[in-house]
């Protein structure tokens, strides 16, 4: 992942003025200044009528967007598609911000609130954490569909207060995050990037906003972490985790717990397990487990200790959407306005998950039938690298709060994986992902 925010910003040094020597005021010096003036005054002229157009002045926000390669926004007609884009155009719908709208539950939980009428605004840094063709292919999916995504990052405080300045959102829906297990220990300040400081900086935002928004976002099964006691419920303990990934999901639920404390921001995480479906993550097992089977290259299974075996409540993405509009639909407003709490705010954690784990040996087996190859299997000892052995949701609290029921199984999801995947990328051999 691009993570090239300068850690002290204002560190860039300005070249040194020229040492200008003393001189007499000849003719001669005299003509040649002005001379050197009147190139220099055209060179501005020139510059001036040639730069392209940039984004609105603002506190702030020149340097971080800098370092945030993000392009540029602003202006009438990027505000009338922002509006445009989150106008409301159902009875008693909603105005939602999607943060993370390029991702894989962003995309599917953005088109499903468009679907039904919502104002939909989509936000997402569109970062190379994994191919990003497939973040602009599902951009192009939503466009079509009236959602823009503006292109932009979390830390982006200048962005994010115009973007609540230019529209005056009911609900935040906060999937934009740094994903994936393993990855943390490679780039583990990609997470604290996002996970933490994007989050504040999210909240912080909305705390300030008036009215406040509903805050619904995406925490994760790994806070469960070591815990072994099955399956697990939301009282269950999650001071283990057992990755960095895991300890920043944690984070975030503690820092939700503050901001719903002191402002009255009304907070709803979502542990989601193991999500897989159409247009989802090429860093997940499944899916380049499906890219690799195809290309005939052996792909590592783990298992556990003594031979155990590893398991996941594979979960799928249309059961999550279900879910995500259900906490959003039941999400009650905040009580604070402009930084300041006026009462008691409504702070929930669900589990969202399928309740019916299977083990990885299974996904493998299930894929090869799918794809009719077989797979060449390489088993291997579980790496202590942040993966637990076993996931499995305990999902009343969701079932009983706004009706949560996952419909789909594994063999039903991967089948509707596999024929998004081959036609997206064709059943053989051609470029990685
Ligand atoms: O529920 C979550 O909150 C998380 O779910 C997902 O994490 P995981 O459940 O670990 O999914 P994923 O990597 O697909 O591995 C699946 C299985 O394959 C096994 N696995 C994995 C890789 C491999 O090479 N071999 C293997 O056997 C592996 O041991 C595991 O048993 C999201 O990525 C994460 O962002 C977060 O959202």
């Amino acid at each position: 992942m691009n993570n090239n925010i300068p850690s002290t910003p204002g560190k860039f040094k300005m070249d040194k003025p020229p040492y200008i020597h003393r001189f007499r005021w000849h003719y001669s010096s005299l003509a040649k200044l002005t001379f050197w003036s009147v190139v220099f005054l055209g060179l501005i002229v020139v510059f001036f009528f040639k730069s392209p157009s940039t984004s609105p002045p603002s506190p702030n926000s020149d340097l971080s967007r800098r370092s945030l390669k993000t392009t540029s926004w602003g202006g009438p007609a990027w505000e009338k598609r922002v509006r445009s884009s989150a106008r409301i155009r159902s009875p008693n719908g909603l105005s939602v911000l999607v943060t993370g709208a390029a991702g894989f539950v962003g995309t599917h939980v953005a088109a499903a609130l468009k679907r039904r009428g919502d104002g939909v605004l989509g936000l997402d840094n569109f970062n190379d954490y994994y191919d990003p063709s497939l973040k602009r292919a599902r951009q192009a999916l939503l466009e079509r569909s009236g959602v823009y995504i503006v292109e932009g990052d979390i830390n982006d405080v200048a962005l994010l207060n115009k973007l609540f300045e230019v529209n005056p959102f009911t609900h935040v829906m906060h999937l934009a995050a740094q994903a994936g297990v393993r990855y943390a220990m490679e780039n583990p300040n990609s997470y604290v990037h996002s996970n933490i400081a994007g989050f504040v900086t999210l909240l912080e935002i909305c705390k300030n906003a008036n009215p406040q928004p509903a805050v619904i976002w995406a925490s994760s099964s790994s806070v469960y972490g070591l815990n072994t006691k099955v399956p697990f419920s939301e009282k269950d303990r999650t001071d283990q985790p057992a990755s960095l990934y895991a300890a920043t999901k944690k984070a975030g639920e503690e820092i939700a717990h503050t901001y719903n404390h002191i402002y009255g921001l009304s907070l709803t995480g979502l542990r989601f397990f193991t999500v897989y479906g159409p247009w989802g993550r090429p860093d997940m097992a499944y899916f380049f487990f499906t890219r690799d089977i195809l290309k005939g290259r052996s792909i590592p299974i783990f298992e556990a200790a003594n031979h155990g075996t590893v398991a996941r409540d594979f979960t799928y993405i249309d059961d999550i959407v279900k879910g995500c509009l259900g906490a959003l639909d039941t999400a009650e407003k905040s009580t604070g306005s402009g930084g300041k709490k006026k009462g008691d705010a409504q702070l929930r954690v669900f589990n969202l998950g399928n309740t019916s784990p299977v083990p990885v040996s299974e996904l493998v087996s299930i894929l090869e039938r799918l794809l009719k190859v077989k797979a060449k299997r390489k088993v291997m000892k579980l790496p202590r690298n942040g993966d637990v052995p076993f996931t499995h949701a305990n999902i009343s609290f969701a079932r009983r709060e706004f009706g949560y029921k996952p419909t789909t199984d594994l063999q039903t999801g991967l089948k509707k994986f596999v024929r998004w995947y081959v036609g997206y990328y064709g059943s053989g051999k051609k470029g990685d992902h």
